[in-house]
């Protein structure tokens, strides 16, 4: 048995898989809270995320009817691009900064600017700093808390800093590093002059984690932990990575073809790529994989956080929102919405703020509201697919992940606003199988184990989840983007 986790923004779900039987057992979630603040400020407290990994550990266990002791390794996946910074004693000096933080702008403004703009960022880096990178929260730190940015003796991630407590060793792998904004995403190798202008009294060598292949383990769980979490401690803990790229493993998009996208707290959409990739737009990620290759991505801010913001605007559960959605007209009666609550990355926008646009006395109807963020956050991503291009070079399914994926309503929205069929796996969160999956292949490679033969086993596509792009919606659609590209272009010139 092999347990997967991810650590999402909003909570972190446990999975328990039977590798011999290709079955999923069971699953575990439970909630994070986040810190929200006046300037884009967004953050978690690290210690929430390992009080919710033992809650959904026992909880999925239990659903699966089986005994920690038959577990024989663990994988882990977390949010990207958090700044967790650990003093000497491996305790935090601040809260851990979020990927959807958007505080840290102007420092990240100014790092662009010192490394040489666009074209410097690309030579040194392989992919352009983005607000919401790791880089530009330790340049935060630095300026604004230098007492606690003194103290630093470590900079993880989130998914390190479960490896790190599972383990007690601080290493990380190159998917999530590449989100750091202080790695060669080409070399695949801590980038060290552009460290030290980010933080030029740390040493690159003692804070950043050794550097492991996605193979490895990071470690075995340490005693004290075995003995919490009921384990063997001879149990392996692998390399982990970031949840895009464990989501990608959990898709079985693992060779050059397959688009997945996720419906998350963001909206994310990637493909892997064998070798490094340099793209037109400074929008796409030259990420890194956690499997080895590369994950050109596009991140979106504002998916279910946007429709969770309207969602309980009115009050509403799940189920009435997706009703909701469901009883107005597609283009939700010219209402459309550009839902940037939390600023935005794609496009680079960081400090805008969300609009509703078109609204009359006619059409300012809860659902026309309810559907119209919904169709803004999809219209978001159909630009970041459109942005991908050609580095997606399968687009005839898309493999639809997340929480929002559960929605009938929204898979059918993707399906129409992409003109792609779109399918789920059978488990919604992917990343989590993903880093079970990762877990499976670190323990059993040397056995001759391929990570393919894994996937084959473990990723089972949910038929009844299938959503055919509709011919009459796909074109009505096509005015209704368009309408949302001028609204776009006239509110912030892109
Ligand atoms: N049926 C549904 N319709 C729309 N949104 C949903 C549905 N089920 C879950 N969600 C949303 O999915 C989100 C959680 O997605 P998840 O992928 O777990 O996020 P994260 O990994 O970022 O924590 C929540 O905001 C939740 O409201
Ligand atoms: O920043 C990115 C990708 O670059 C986000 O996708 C985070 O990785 C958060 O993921 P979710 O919590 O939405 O799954």
């Amino acid at each position: 048995m092999y347990i997967g986790v991810d650590c999402g923004t909003q909570s972190t779900k446990v999975v328990v898989v039977d590798v011999e039987r290709g079955l999923i057992l069971g699953e575990g979630s439970r909630p994070h809270s986040l810190d929200e603040g006046e300037h884009g400020r967004r953050e978690q407290a690290p210690a929430e995320w390992l009080a919710a990994l033992k809650g959904a550990f026992f909880q999925a266990l239990e659903r699966a009817g089986i005994d920690a002791k038959q577990v024989r390794g663990i994988g882990v996946s977390g949010q990207q691009h958090g700044m967790v910074a650990l003093d000497a004693d491996g305790v935090p000096v601040y809260p851990a900064k979020l990927w959807c933080d958007t505080e840290t702008s102007a420092q990240n403004s100014d790092l662009v600017d010192r490394l040489g703009g666009e074209a410097g960022c690309l030579e040194k880096l392989g992919l352009v700093l983005q607000t919401g990178y790791t880089a530009s929260k330790v340049a935060w730190l630095r300026k604004h808390h230098p007492d606690a940015y003194q103290r630093i003796a470590t900079l993880l991630l989130p998914h390190d800093y479960l490896n790190f407590w599972l383990t007690g060793e601080r290493v990380t792998e190159a998917g999530d590093a590449s989100g750091t904004g202080y790695f060669d995403t080409r070399a695949q190798c801590w980038q060290k002059e552009v460290f030290a202008a980010i933080a030029p009294e740390l040493d690159p060598d003692r804070v950043l984690p050794r550097l492991i292949q996605a193979h490895e383990p990071a470690g075995r769980v340490r005693p004290l932990v075995a003995q919490e979490l009921g384990l063997h401690d001879d149990v392996v803990v692998s390399s982990g990575g970031g949840d895009n790229m464990l989501g990608a493993i959990g898709t079985g998009n693992i060779t050059q073809g397959l688009v997945t996208l996720s419906l998350g707290t963001s909206g994310t959409v990637c493909a892997y790529s064998p070798n490094s990739v340099v793209c037109d737009s400074a929008m796409v990620a030259n990420f890194c994989a956690s499997h080895g290759g590369w994950l050109p991505l596009i991140c979106t801010m504002n998916v279910t956080s946007a429709t969770t913001r309207v969602r309980e605007l009115f009050g509403l559960d799940l189920a009435t929102f997706s009703e909701q959605v469901a009883s107005a007209p597609i283009g939700a009666e010219g209402v459309v919405v550009l839902p940037f609550f939390n600023g935005e990355r794609v496009p680079m926008l960081p400090n805008a703020t969300g609009d509703f646009l078109g609204l009359t006395s006619l059409n300012m109807t809860q659902a026309n509201l309810c559907r119209g963020v919904m169709e803004g956050a999809t219209f978001g991503l159909r630009y970041g697919l459109e942005l991908l291009g050609d580095l997606a070079t399968d687009t005839s399914q898309i493999r639809l992940i997340g929480g929002g994926a559960k929605s009938p309503v929204w898979r059918q929205m993707v399906a129409d606003i992409t003109n792609t069929q779109v399918i789920c796996p059978e488990i919604t969160d992917a990343a989590a199988l993903g880093a079970a999956i990762q877990a499976a292949w670190c323990d059993l490679h040397q056995e001759g184990v391929t990570l393919a033969s894994l996937c084959e086993r473990l990723v089972h596509l949910d038929a009844a989840s299938l959503a055919d792009p509709d011919a009459g919606r796909v074109t009505a659609y096509e005015a209704i983007y368009q309408r949302y590209r001028e609204a776009l272009a006239q509110r912030h010139s892109v």
